[in-house]
């Protein structure tokens, strides 16, 4: 795709508009990227040029783009009652019908939901609610959580500490005071000689050790991703879940399960958590709760901790938009027509099994390490040896140039590093999955040719 000089528009933006995660500088230089139209699993950019959105925007357009059920949702509720709150002892009929329809789908004894505006404020949500929760059982001084490394849980001061992203810590002096981390699952880059049962194990037992460290009785939870998203995919072994699960158990340390990516049948069921076999006490979700189309957060309530909560007086917590019920309205539709359309059956027995089969075939190009993936989430490892997994030097940026030929061929696929990563639409349809993979290979090839000439 030919690039053009700045338009009125990228001049605009570059004098006036700050990105998130961006480097202002580099970008005013070269203008951003302007995404005008979605339609199904595609976006159109101000040149008219058309992209596969093999990332569904950031990992939560499930239903993907142009769903009119969803406008319909919103306008009706827009029109009807556009903004109220859930302080002050009321409610509005969409968070009430939202929260019931929701523990119809969660697993275990999650009946209970908190809504918030975002994923981060889920996690501030989990930090209070936890220490809050602790404190009316008795024991107050359990105020310790622990994360992982290279986790995401968020941009907010609770949520970038849960993170393990050493980069955010260093901006803003993080992670907070009682916010602690062990190592991650992650087996293609650190498993070392280990078998993948070993390696599960090994890091999953990193949290008994943490635990003792810290006192067992300081520590209040334990939060993790089933599969890490903005870590670059990170699937553990399948021994890794039952073993944290187990010394939570042992230890009486609260499980959060932080789903707001591989929450919404991304993973071919409605939460992760039931494919680990998991019955968290707090289960974290938001983008795919409305496929992105307004922002939403909730967090999912166990038995034992509701009735702490429920039995503790006022929690002194919550935000203006809590529950909005334009947000809630377009939930309810998104659920409903992924209900409708068996949408989790198809990623769990068909659409997920296909992508993988064919993600699978990029693993033969010789600059691929390993494909991994579950459901619609995949990964890819750049190498520059795959006799040996060698990886190429931070500074050549491989994933950064396979992005932005997957970004010339009409494909968005994020690069973590040099791990390229996708999370489609869930309504991707065959045809498209092969658009997909062919594109893939294509920007391969063109990367390997960047990089071996
Ligand atoms: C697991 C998880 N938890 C919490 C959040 C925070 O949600 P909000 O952004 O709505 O506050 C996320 C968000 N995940 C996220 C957000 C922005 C960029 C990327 C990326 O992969 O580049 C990923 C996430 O992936």
């Amino acid at each position: 795709m030919a690039k053009l000089p700045k338009s009125p528009l990228q001049q605009l933006d570059a004098a006036h508009h700050l990105h998130p995660f961006t480097d202002s500088q580099a970008l005013h230089h070269k203008g951003a990227r302007v995404i005008e139209r979605g339609e199904g699993v595609y976006l159109w950019d101000a040149d008219g040029n058309r992209i596969l959105d093999a990332m569904a925007g950031l990992w939560c357009v499930n239903l993907g783009y142009g769903r009119e059920e969803l406008v319909q949702a919103a306008e009706q509720q827009l029109r009807r009652l556009p903004y109220y709150n859930l302080f002050f002892q009321t409610t509005h009929p969409r968070a009430t019908e939202l929260a019931a329809s929701l523990a119809t789908l969660l697993p275990g004894d999650m009946e209970h939901l908190f809504f918030t505006g975002s994923g981060s404020e889920c996690n501030d949500t989990v930090v209070r609610m936890v220490r809050h929760y602790w404190a009316e059982q008795g024991q107050p001084e359990r105020n310790t959580i622990i994360s992982r490394h290279n986790a995401y849980h968020g941009s907010t001061l609770a949520g970038a500490s849960l993170g393990g992203m050493k980069p955010m810590h260093a901006q803003g002096g993080l992670p907070l005071p009682g916010i602690v981390h062990i190592d991650q699952p992650y087996y293609f880059g650190e498993g070392g000689g280990q078998s993948p049962h070993q390696f599960g194990l090994q890091r999953a037992r990193q949290l008994e050790q943490k635990i003792l460290e810290s006192g067992p009785d300081k520590v209040a939870a334990f939060i993790g991703e089933p599969i890490q998203g903005a870590g670059g995919v990170i699937i553990p072994p399948d021994s890794y879940w039952p073993e944290i699960q187990r010394i939570c158990r042992q230890y009486d340390i609260l499980l959060v399960m932080d789903e707001v990516i591989c929450g919404f049948g991304r993973t071919g069921h409605w939460f992760a958590s039931e494919y680990y076999g998991l019955q968290p006490d707090l289960l974290c979700m938001a983008k795919g709760i409305t496929s992105g189309y307004i922002p939403l957060g909730a967090v999912a309530v166990g038995a034992r901790v509701a009735q702490g909560l429920i039995s503790g007086g006022e929690f002194f917590h919550g935000f203006t938009y809590s529950g909005h019920p334009v947000a809630c309205a377009v939930a309810l539709a998104n659920i409903a027509v992924m209900q409708k359309e068996r949408l989790v059956e198809r990623v769990h027995d068909d659409i997920g099994p296909y992508l993988q089969q064919e993600w699978a075939s990029l693993g033969s190009h010789p600059l691929v390490g390993e494909t991994r993936g579950l459901g619609l989430l995949a990964a890819l490892e750049l190498v520059a040896d795959k006799s040996d997994n060698r990886r190429f030097d931070e500074d050549v940026g491989a994933g950064v140039i396979c992005r932005e030929h997957c970004f010339e061929l009409g494909l968005v696929m994020r690069a973590v590093g040099d791990t390229m990563i996708i999370s489609p639409p869930l309504v991707i349809g065959r045809l498209e999955v092969d658009e997909l993979i062919t594109k893939a290979r294509q920007a391969l090839d063109l990367t390997y040719q960047t990089l071996m000439k």
